[in-house]
């Protein structure tokens, strides 16, 4: 149930249900009939006001009416366009409908206790201007609740963001599967209590569409994820390598090197810079400590085949010695984090990094750019690509490398197309030194020989989980404390 549709996708899913002999008519009924039964408890008995457009959505809503009044509620319709541009099932649903049927302008919204919001849905076309954008704000501007048929109208199903305007809801019932738009921003945050309604579609129809995005949960990956056997060795769950800023840069590369350890790594070592030798090892216990100085120290402290995950870029210094740093741990065949300061120096060249990856395109290579980091890399996708997930998709597979394009809605992308979107992350994770951790945690799954997408994946959802666990207040330090607590949940 994690997977989630695209806009197109769904209009397949609804296409294939009918080839495989569901009437469309039940599939619109259903949708409605299920947006009644969310209204029906909201207002204790005030008038509904149903806002129907002129597509299916619309179709919904008429259903959603019917229902509502048969089950005594007071209730009145409006319709964005003439009736005559119905077509269909939602002519069909409007036909049912013996109510009269207003001119959807603000007006109709006076003395309304509830607001069905079915204007529009998966066909948004283009931005919502004239008369329906008159209607959605003076909607915004009502305190009474608002359930979404779908998406809320103006929020685009597939991307999550606004086309020109957008309705707030209160609920949001959608059919068969969510939507990314669901989980991405500012999608997210307008849809209220998000409530999934089985409409009828089998799910068989998902091995025709085979969806490519997922929403990020345990589901996805705990198959996968390592468990210490009762007769392992330390090194049987890896020996991962964090790179060093200089004296003065120390911070991140300890709070990414406990959170691999936190996370299971067998060994967890620093590989510094001599200047910052003192600092490092007046802070170290757990995590190990290795001389680095320069590329052939980086090079050296390599060589050990037995260190087998590194990660490089947190308080790394932007410039060409980072660059090159990152091409000698790229050079040494095992699987690489590249964060931060690591991202920014290829800025000038982002092809010298991508051959560099595919170099050896059987290790996995995890990039984390947040939005500014991605866009120095990847400038025209940042520029050209619809919605996050398609964009971190484009970077993936030009990159070869597993993409954490970070935000309130993460999304992971693989080189094979493969997608994750996280929405459980709560804001409080914005905070110095967060991204850190969440490389370490990346990086300690690699070491303990997690797949890339599968290890992205993990550690973005674990991050999420232990800030929503430690709550507000959080600071970086606290989130790989709170690790063991969610391991033995998993
Ligand atoms: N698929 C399924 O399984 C099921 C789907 N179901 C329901 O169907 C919904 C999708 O229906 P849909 O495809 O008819 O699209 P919908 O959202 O009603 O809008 C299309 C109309 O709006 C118009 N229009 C668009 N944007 C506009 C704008 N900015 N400003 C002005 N006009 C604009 C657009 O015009 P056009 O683009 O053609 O010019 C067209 O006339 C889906 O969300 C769900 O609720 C359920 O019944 C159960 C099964
Ligand atoms: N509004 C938000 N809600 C939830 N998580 C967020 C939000 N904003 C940022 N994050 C997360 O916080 C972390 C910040 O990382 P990053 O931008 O690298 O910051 P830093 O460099 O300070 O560590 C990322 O994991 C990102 O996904
Ligand atoms: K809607």
């Amino acid at each position: 149930m994690n997977e989630l549709l695209t806009t197109s996708e769904m209009s397949r899913a609804d296409a294939l249900a009918i080839e495989a002999g569901v009437a469309g008519e039940a599939l619109m009924e259903n949708a409605g009939r299920a947006v009644a039964a969310a209204t029906l408890a909201l207002g204790r008995g005030a008038e509904v006001v149903v806002l129907c457009g002129p597509g299916n959505n619309g179709g919904d809503g008429f259903v959603a009416a019917r229902h509502l009044a048969c089950a005594g509620r007071r209730v009145r319709v409006a319709l964005l366009g003439g009736r005559d541009r119905l077509k269909g099932d939602a002519a069909l649903m409007a036909s049912r409908w013996e109510g009269p049927i207003e001119t959807l302008q603000p007006d109709c919204l006076k003395g309304a206790g509830v607001v069905v919001d079915a204007v529009f849905g998966a066909g948004l076309s283009k931005p919502i201007e004239g008369a329906a954008a008159a209607v959605v704000a003076a909607v915004n501007a009502m305190t009474v609740p608002v359930v979404a048929v779908d998406v809320p109208s103006g929020v685009d199903g597939t991307t999550g963001e606004v086309r020109g305007a957008a309705v707030r809801a209160a609920r949001t019932v959608t059919f068969f599967r969510l939507k990314p738009g669901h989980l991405l921003m500012p999608g997210r945050s307008l849809c209220g209590d998000l409530r999934l309604a089985d409409i009828g579609i089998p799910g068989v129809v998902l091995d025709t569409i085979r969806p490519s995005i997922r929403a990020n949960g345990p589901q996805l990956w705990r198959q996968h994820f390592p468990a210490p056997q009762a007769d392992g060795h330390k090194y049987d769950r890896g020996h991962a390598v964090v790179v060093s800023g200089g004296p003065w840069n120390t911070g991140a590369a300890r709070l990414a090197a406990g959170a691999a350890l936190r996370i299971g790594a067998g060994l967890v070592t620093v590989a510094s810079p001599t200047a910052a030798l003192p600092v490092n090892a007046a802070h170290l216990t757990g995590v190990m400590l290795t001389e680095a100085e320069g590329l052939d120290g980086l090079a050296a402290a390599l060589q050990d085949s037995r260190r087998n995950a590194v990660l490089l870029g947190p308080a790394a210094g932007v410039g060409e010695e980072t660059a090159a740093r990152a091409l000698v741990a790229l050079a040494a065949a095992r699987p690489v984090v590249l964060d931060a300061d690591a991202l920014t120096s290829f800025a000038e060249d982002p092809p010298r990094l991508f051959e560099a990856i595919g170099a050896d395109a059987g290790r996995p290579v995890l990039l984390t750019p947040h939005e500014g980091e991605f866009r120095r890399l990847f400038p025209d996708i940042a520029e050209a690509a619809p919605g996050r997930p398609e964009r971190a998709r484009r970077a993936a597979a030009r990159s070869g490398a597993v993409v954490i394009l970070k935000g309130a809605d993460t999304v992971v992308a693989a080189p094979d197309g493969r997608v994750a979107i996280n929405a459980d992350a709560p804001p409080w994770l914005a905070t110095a030194g967060s991204g850190d951790v969440l490389g370490g945690m990346a990086l300690g799954l690699l070491a303990q020989g997690m797949a890339g997408f599968e290890a992205a994946s993990a550690a973005v959802w674990l991050h999420g989980a232990a800030a929503n666990r430690i709550g507000r207040g959080l600071i970086a330090e606290d989130l790989p404390e709170a690790l063991p607590a969610i391991l033995a949940d998993l």
